[in-house]
């Protein structure tokens, strides 16, 4: 055995068992190199420049790609996404059998299609589990001796609070086969076969003639399953919907299309035995995109490298990934900060914060209803509790001209969209970080008037590497730039690698949020009111 794993005389491995086949390349220098790590590519000269920034990106998000394909997802935060209820079961076309001839119709009604439902879930944080086909279940065909066609199974989508929903087109049946007649040029008695065609269903021997089928159509179109054209956005405004709490119930996105009818539904006063049924209704194709903007109270802010990650896993101990290079963090990323009694936070702490089950109990349902409010602890230990707590995102590095989509554009302005506050974080080591500040403004403000504004930390970072004045005279031009634009931000030195200087990021931060939170309204219930609840419960 031992022999197996001797080290290959081809190409000099050193535990390439002897029996596997080998290239039979001798180890040359050059192969040498191959198998060394790639050097890490720095942006840091300059950050404009877009091909050699694109082309490392581009490389980046392919291997990410191939990475979710393999592992069956990531973080998805942007869908365009195909909706359509289910298409109904046909109606049947039958006869009762009797001694003399043909007896009674009996053919049964097809089952409506499934619909489309909407749900929200704490549990989901991302659009991955989202297909981009949300189509209904068929409803089940109508059968003989008026057995009706099953209902289609109606699908529901679940997607995290932050979604955003908008329906960007529609089309129906009727616009689709208008396009074809068009294409095949029909006359417009062609044209009227081939809807009626479409819209029904014959007995499986016995022809309809023209005047039943006339009838047919106009029982059809009182009845509303007969080709419609689809609603416009003005005939029909377009459902936009912005999920910034938990749903109570869910929403319906398209309902399922009508059954047919079966032949009992057109027998009429001279045709007692109608040798037709309709087909089922054939709901329009809705487009709706899809799109995850998170709700962390505070984001992350920084050109790429900046150290951003670093300082989320200084602030709250998440291990978000840190390396050497422009765009580490591909997909944002949150983490909680947990602000104790005593002035710490909980990524200082050694062992872990105290924390009963109720408190926990009460904190995640605070939560999905968006109040939380921090309770008075129950510990007895006023040093391990907490006073109140903040979400923080880290997002991939911003780019100028990220606001038209370049880089990661949109997909990070997206997400730090509906903080509260934000925190810049400055790359200290780059020759001019007011410059920098301008950039980050610029875009910000160019994705969304205002947003730029709600920077309350400009932290300038990696000062462990800088001297004293070079220090001072990047804090005294940053300083400048926040008076220029009238921000309400204070800037900081800091080292987000050591952690020095992070205090002061995090009570600056709580107090913010704090502020800006919206004040939570939680009713008293008088006790009056509590026994006449009761005595109501009772009844029932
Ligand atoms: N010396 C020093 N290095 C730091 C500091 N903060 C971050 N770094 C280093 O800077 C590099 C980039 O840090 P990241 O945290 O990955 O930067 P980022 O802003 O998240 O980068 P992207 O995700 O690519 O946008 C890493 O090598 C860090 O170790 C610091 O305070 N001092
Ligand atoms: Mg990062």
């Amino acid at each position: 055995m031992a022999s197996a794993l001797r080290r290959c005389t081809a190409c000099l491995h050193p535990y390439r068992p002897v029996t596997l086949r080998c290239s039979g390349r001798a180890a040359s220098s050059s192969s040498k190199s191959k198998r060394e790590e790639p050097e890490p590519r720095h942006i840091d000269e300059d950050i404009d420049e877009f091909d050699d920034v694109l082309g490392e990106l581009h490389r980046r998000r392919k291997k990410m790609d191939a990475k979710r394909n393999r592992t069956g997802g990531d973080f998805v935060d942007f869908l365009r996404v195909t909706v359509r209820g289910g298409k109904g079961g046909a109606g049947t076309a039958a006869f009762l059998p009797t001694k003399r001839g043909l007896g009674p119709p009996s053919g049964g009604n097809g089952g409506p299609g499934g619909s489309v439902y909407l749900e929200t879930s704490p549990l989901v944080t991302s659009l991955t589990s989202v297909s981009n086909r949300l189509i209904g279940g068929q409803g089940g065909h109508g059968a003989g001796n008026l057995r009706h066609g099953r209902r289609g199974d109606d699908i529901t989508v679940v997607v995290p609070v932050g979604t955003v929903i908008r329906e960007i087109g529609r089309e129906g049946e009727a616009e689709k086969t208008g396009r074809e007649n068009d294409d095949l040029g029909l006359s417009r008695e062609e044209r009227h076969k081939r809807t009626q065609e479409r819209w029904f269903v014959q007995h499986p021997t016995l022809q309809p003639n023209e005047r039943e089928m006339a009838e047919a159509e106009g029982t059809c179109r009182r009845a509303g399953r007969w080709s419609r054209p689809t609603p416009s956005f003005e005939q029909e405004p377009a459902l936009e919907m912005d999920i910034s709490a938990p749903l109570t119930a869910p929403v319906l996105l398209a309902r399922g299309g009508a059954g047919g009818l079966g032949n009992p539904h057109f027998v009429s006063g001279h045709n007692r035995h109608p040798r037709l049924a309709s087909r089922g209704v054939l709901p329009p194709t809705r487009t709706f995109e899809f799109e995850l903007k998170l709700l962390a109270d505070v984001g992350l802010v920084g050109l790429p490298n900046a150290g951003k990650s670093t300082l989320l896993r200084a602030l709250t101990g998440r291990r978000a990934e840190v390396a050497n290079y422009a765009f580490t963090t591909l997909h944002p990323q949150i983490g909680v900060v947990r602000v104790l009694e005593d002035g710490s936070w909980a990524a200082e702490q050694q062992g872990p914060v105290e924390e009963t089950e109720q408190e926990r109990e009460f904190d995640a349902l605070a939560r999905e209803v968006g109040e939380y409010v921090p309770l008075g602890r129950a510990s007895r230990d006023r040093k391990r509790t907490e006073r109140t707590r903040f979400s923080v995102s880290d997002n991939p590095g911003l780019l100028a001209r990220a606001s038209e989509n370049y880089g990661l554009g949109h997909s990070f302005l997206r997400s730090i969209e509906r903080s509260l506050a934000l925190a810049y974080v400055m790359d200290g080591r780059r020759p001019d970080p007011a410059a920098d500040m301008r950039v980050l403004r610029a875009e910000l403000e160019a994705y969304k008037a205002g947003l730029a504004g709600r920077a309350r930390v400009i932290a300038l970072n990696k000062t462990d590497e800088l001297p004293e004045d070079e220090i001072e005279s990047k804090v005294a031009a940053l300083r400048a730039t926040v008076e220029e634009f009238g921000d309400n931000a204070e800037v900081l030195v800091i080292s987000a690698k050591f952690g020095t200087g992070v205090d002061r990021v995090v009570h600056l931060l709580a107090d913010a949020v704090d502020a800006a939170r919206p004040k939570p309204t939680v009713k008293e219930e008088k006790p009056e009111e509590i026994v006449e609840k009761a005595e109501v419960e009772e009844l029932f």
